[in-house]
């Protein structure tokens, strides 16, 4: 990628605006005009554009859930000639089942740096997951390394929505409704079929992606918490429309049923002048999350950190949680403040943006920004060793915790390794022995 790609893009991110609010009808027109009044579909729609409904649920499902958007276009999507299969480079799909589903805690270093000229497709590594993309149920856990911004191409995934969390660079996202800016600390949601492309606003792009097969992710309920805290709604942004008016090849990427297919269009497809709707992309800045945790003593459950939850069939089982673990104050008395010792039947894979983890030692052959760990259901872990030994002696002053922002993708279904992952040379060796050398301190 060119300085002056990065610097187009750095300059194109600075001017961004965007509307407020989670879940809610938003609209937006970048050409006054463009938006039709009073009906979705007219005769002829404004401006000589087409009308286009993008939807995110079956046209019947209940009010709450429903989400679909309008898009007023240049071309419509239909437009376009056969798509044909494609490399899948590094990404796989559920059915996770190259491997044997494996009870270990396993962690990895981050991403070694790609080759010269990765794009944030090229870029993308499936570390597991589970479900099924055909039954629309279940998750992946990627990863990406990229060093050159998508030139030519868009992306879209059929196959669930992207939570993308970016450790290291930041990412310029052209969307089908708008451009948005998401740096580490951010993350960037792209839902099921919108088209975008990822430019990069540093020299190398590094981060995670929550690849969510399931129903939408939503702001979890609060319960006994009352009506604010955790992510508020209005901290979530939706891009404003912005479109590309481009008569030349480019090709749309469509991740489908667990494949890559490529069709060229003749013409930009991110040339959507005006939309309203509610299946739309957003930002959120992990440090507006409002903390909650104890101000007496134990440490809450995590459930408690949570952003963002995709509600599976079961009331309260979720497909998966996006948690985060963001600066606080720790005043717990008589508790041992780091994350306890436990086995989840929740399987949890663990990433780091920025810092260190209050659980884990950091530093080389650590828990480190840009690598992970995947502790799958009832797999017994918790605070190693040294970790524990420091909290246990620890004088429980009040204590920030302000140089670390974790999260936790939790899913209701254990995570099944890919064959790359078990095998990748950045996968740590011998992450157990972070648990041996506990002594024994039974005095009866
Ligand atoms: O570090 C972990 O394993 C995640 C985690 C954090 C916590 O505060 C309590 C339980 C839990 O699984
Ligand atoms: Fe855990």
């Amino acid at each position: 990628m060119s300085a002056t790609d990065t610097e187009s893009a750095r300059k194109t991110a600075e001017g961004l605006s965007y509307s407020s609010g989670f879940g809610n009808e938003h609209s937006s027109e970048a050409v006054p005009g463009a938006l039709p009044v009073g009906r979705n579909s007219p005769q002829r729609a404004p401006l000589g554009l087409y009308a286009e409904q993008l939807s995110g649920s079956a046209f019947t499902e209940p009010r709450a859930v429903n989400r679909r958007s309008w898009l007023y276009r240049i071309r419509p999507s239909a437009a376009h000639p056969a798509f044909t299969r494609t490399g899948n480079g590094a990404l796989r799909s559920a059915p996770f089942d190259e491997t044997v589903p494996d009870p270990n805690r396993l962690r990895w270093d981050p991403l070694p740096a790609p080759a010269a000229g990765t794009d944030f497709v090229a870029g993308l590594w499936t570390l597991g997951g589970n479900g099924d993309v055909r039954q629309r149920t279940g998750m992946a856990v990627h990863l990406y390394a990229a060093n050159a911004s998508m030139t030519g191409r868009v992306f879209s995934d059929a196959d669930g929505e992207l939570l993308i969390v970016p450790e290291h660079g930041g990412l310029l996202l052209r969307t089908e409704f708008g451009l948005l800016r998401a740096e580490p600390g951010h993350v960037a949601l792209i839902p099921r079929g919108v088209r975008f492309r990822v430019e990069l606003l540093d020299d190398t792009a590094r981060g995670y992606v929550c690849e969510n097969y399931g129903r939408p992710f939503v702001l979890p309920d609060l319960g006994p918490i009352g009506a604010n805290g955790l992510a508020a709604p209005r901290d979530f942004l939706a891009p404003t429309a912005a479109y590309e008016d481009r008569e030349e090849p480019v090709e749309v990427v469509n991740k489908f049923c667990g494949n890559l297919w490529a069709a060229t269009y003749d013409h930009s497809p991110l040339d959507v002048v005006a939309w309203h709707g509610t299946h739309l992309p957003y930002v959120y800045d992990l440090r507006r999350f409002n903390v909650l945790g104890t101000i007496s003593y134990d440490h809450p459950d995590p459930s408690i950190f949570t952003v963002l939850t995709s509600p599976s069939d079961t009331p309260g089982l979720a497909g998966v949680d996006f948690v985060v673990f963001a600066p606080r104050w720790l005043v717990g008395e008589d508790t041992f403040r780091p994350p306890y010792f436990h086995r989840n039947v929740m399987s949890e894979y663990m990433g780091l943006i920025e810092g260190a983890y209050d659980a884990k030692t950091s530093g080389p052959g650590g828990f480190v920004p840009g690598g992970g760990s995947l502790h799958n259901m009832m797999s017994a872990h918790g605070p190693d060793r040294d970790t524990f030994e420091a909290a246990s002696a620890a004088e429980l002053k009040p204590q920030k915790l302000d140089d670390g922002l974790a999260f936790m993708f939790e899913t209701r279904w254990p995570v099944t390794a890919t064959a790359q992952a078990l095998e990748a040379g950045h996968r740590q060796q011998g992450y157990d022995a972070v648990w041996q050398g506990l002594e024994r301190h039974f005095r009866p």
